[in-house]
């Protein structure tokens, strides 16, 4: 696997204040401006101070959380960018996880109609998936990223070593979109990833191991930027993944989007041994394997009208059809693929039953 197939704006770099700089320089002073929300703040920004203070970098930061995904904290970041001279000559530069990131974008790409802005992903997931290919938005209604534009940051700058201070979970939750990028695209990349010790984080091959999962997400991106066609490939266990990561999220008792992720895979992996001939086998032996590590959300089937209505709203849908992405084998895509109610119910007594 090569990644010299990446986007020139994607930078690998453990000196971060460096890569940074020969933006920032570029951006008039009093026109640069830094968003984060708590925890990365206490623990990225440290490294940052430097810069900060020399190019006056005027920073603010949005309470942390998938909840603050959400309008109430849009509107603070464009009161912010507002009050202090903001044009469409500034730049924003996000740092956090794939919350932040994503709504950062969203109001760069929004203020005075856009600005330019780049991410500094500083969880595992937002490095190999959220920060990368221009998906930005917040959460509305009740649904996931329901409101967004497409616009892709004028770079990311990917330091793996902001990732020491993961914990466990997010940790576990940034692999969940990894695993999907084997799975939808790279037999090699699901078979170093089954094979990684998860017990005994080996942070230097976790570099090389993140450059590929960027890969498989890159080539999606810059094949269809907005999701026409082939990056529907990237949405693989979403449209039941979001449906319980939103029901989790209202019925007071929230998972991790990659939680969710995986869980929306084990479902609609039934439905691609149902509908496209995924290997029985596989499937078993998958689903163990994320059952052992990922646990389960537990429902009943008294939940599944609600999830299925949540299924509804997916972006994929057309025509009144739930399109689903699944996969034939380890790396072979189908997207536009139509399931009905009663096939989408037996996944789910499938996933139920694990
Ligand atoms: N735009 C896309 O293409 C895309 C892709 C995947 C996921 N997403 C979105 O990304 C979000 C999930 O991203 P996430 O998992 O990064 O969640 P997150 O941004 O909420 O971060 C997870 C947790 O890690 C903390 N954190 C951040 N940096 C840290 C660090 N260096 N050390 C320790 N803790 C740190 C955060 O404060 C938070 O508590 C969801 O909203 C999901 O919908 C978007
Ligand atoms: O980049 C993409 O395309 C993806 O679908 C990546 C997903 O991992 C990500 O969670 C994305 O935000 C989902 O988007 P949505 O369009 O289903 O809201
Ligand atoms: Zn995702």
């Amino acid at each position: 696997m090569t990644t010299s197939k990446i986007h020139s704006n994607i930078i690998f770099s453990q000196k971060v204040a460096d890569e940074l700089e020969k933006i920032v320089k570029q951006y008039p002073v009093g026109k640069r401006f830094l968003l984060t929300e708590e925890t990365p703040r206490q623990l990225c920004l440290p490294q940052l101070e430097k810069l900060i203070e020399d190019y006056g970098i005027q920073v603010t930061s949005i309470a942390g959380g998938e909840t603050n995904k959400s309008i109430r904290s849009v509107e603070k970041v464009w009161e912010f960018l507002s009050k202090n001279g903001a044009d469409r000559k500034s730049l924003l530069i996000n740092i956090g996880g794939g919350m932040l990131t994503d709504l950062g974008g969203f109001v760069a790409s929004t203020f005075k109609r856009g600005m330019a802005f780049v991410n500094l992903p500083t969880t595992l997931l937002a490095q190999v998936d959220a920060s990368l290919g221009g998906k930005t938005g917040i959460n509305f209604n009740g649904l996931k990223n329901e409101i967004g534009v497409f616009n892709e940051p004028d770079a990311v700058i990917i330091n793996t070593g902001f990732l020491k201070t993961i914990d466990d979970q997010n940790f576990l939750s940034g692999y969940a979109e990894m695993l999907k990028h084997g799975l939808i695209k790279n037999p090699a990349h699901w078979d170093e990833l089954m094979s990684y010790s998860l017990e005994n984080i080996d942070y230097d091959a976790l570099q090389e191991i993140i450059a590929h999962s960027v890969v498989v997400k890159d080539w999606h991106v810059q094949n269809d930027l907005t999701e026409k066609n082939i990056r529907k490939a990237l949405n693989f266990g979403h449209t039941a993944g979001h449906a319980f990561e939103s029901y989790a999220l209202h019925s007071g008792r929230p998972i991790l989007h990659g939680y969710a992720v995986v869980y929306g895979m084990l479902v609609e992996l039934y439905l691609s041994a149902k509908v496209c001939g995924f290997d029985q086998n596989q499937l078993q032996t998958i689903s163990q394997w994320m059952l052992k590590v990922y646990g389960k959300f537990d429902i009943t089937p008294s939940d599944y009208d609600s999830l299925y209505e949540l299924m509804t709203h997916d972006k994929k849908n057309e025509g009144g059809r739930i399109n689903f992405t699944l996969i034939s084998e380890i790396g072979q895509v189908a997207i536009n693929q139509d399931c009905s109610k009663e096939l989408i119910f037996e996944a789910l007594d499938f996933y139920r039953e694990l």
